[in-house]
């Protein structure tokens, strides 16, 4: 087991957002974490990145207890994280934002630029190096977020809708490179709502709403899945959708 969340729970206060989530990650998985708005994906997302402390359970890496660990020591143990709003540093360029996630792994500022260079050849961005972060439009910005992730050479990256924001033609473009970060042997977690990424590209889906599981499975069989769908659109909605195609019906949360 590569990553494991067992009996995650995170309050706010009273208010469980995530309530003893269960989630395993084998190496080269590419696993899914959907569910309408306020599920408590990004929630979960957090804790196993270190961004926030479970309020209990556990979090374990390759084995070892990391639930305690902060955010840092986890992306030297092999994870990375992509934020939903692309947490770039907008006064430098596109190849010193790439050389931050390189010196995770070494000091010295030549071998970084040698690794953010490689990195944004990888992601098709080397013509970008020297323009600065804030002229790169959404797209940009989270490819940089990627490329970031990638220069910490992770073993787990972890995907925050990484696709939220970006049209068609430019998801299909990083369905194409998620592909290729996989084949590379890094394993993912991916948070999306864009129905048309999980099911191109998640091998297993586990399914939240309002902090709790209530679906996992293959995207095809979660997205059949009746107790998904209610979730989604609401109980009579999901009778009304009966003998349809769901999968087209999930591009929305529930109001
Ligand atoms: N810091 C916080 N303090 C209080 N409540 C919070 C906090 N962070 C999240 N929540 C609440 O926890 C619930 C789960 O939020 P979370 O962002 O994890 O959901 P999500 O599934 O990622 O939703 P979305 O798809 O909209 O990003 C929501 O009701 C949210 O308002």
């Amino acid at each position: 087991m590569l990553l494991e969340a067992c009996d995650v729970t995170k309050a706010f206060g009273s208010f469980k957002a995530v309530d003893a989530a269960c989630v395993t990650l084998e190496q080269g998985d590419i696993l899914g974490l959907i569910g309408p708005n306020g599920a408590g994906k990004s929630t979960l997302f957090n804790c196993l990145t270190g961004d926030l402390l479970s309020t209990s359970g556990n979090v374990l890496f390759e084995g070892r207890d990391i639930t305690r660990l902060t955010p840092e020591a986890r992306a030297r143990l092999g994870i990375a994280r992509t934020f939903q709003v692309p947490q770039t540093f907008e006064g430098m360029s596109v190849l010193e934002n790439v050389m931050i996630g390189a010196f995770l792994r070494t000091s010295h500022r030549a071998e970084a630029e040698k690794k953010a260079r490689a990195v944004l050849e990888r992601v098709g961005m080397s013509k970008l190096a020297d323009a600065p972060a804030r002229s790169l439009g959404t797209p940009g910005r989270k490819r940089l977020e990627i490329a970031r992730a990638l220069a910490t050479e992770p073993k787990v990256l972890l995907l925050d809708e990484a696709m939220a924001g970006l049209t068609q033609r430019e998801v299909q473009l990083a369905i194409d490179l998620v592909r290729d970060i996989h084949r590379s042997g890094i394993t993912l977690v991916i948070v999306e709502h864009i129905m048309e990424v999980i099911m191109s590209l998640a091998s297993r889906v586990v399914v939240f709403h309002q902090g709790c599981e209530i679906a996992r499975g293959t995207p095809r069989e979660v997205t059949g899945n009746p107790a998904v769908i209610a979730a989604y659109l609401g109980t009579r909605a999901a009778k009304a959708a009966a003998g349809h195609t769901p999968i087209e019906l999930m591009g929305g949360p529930a109001p």
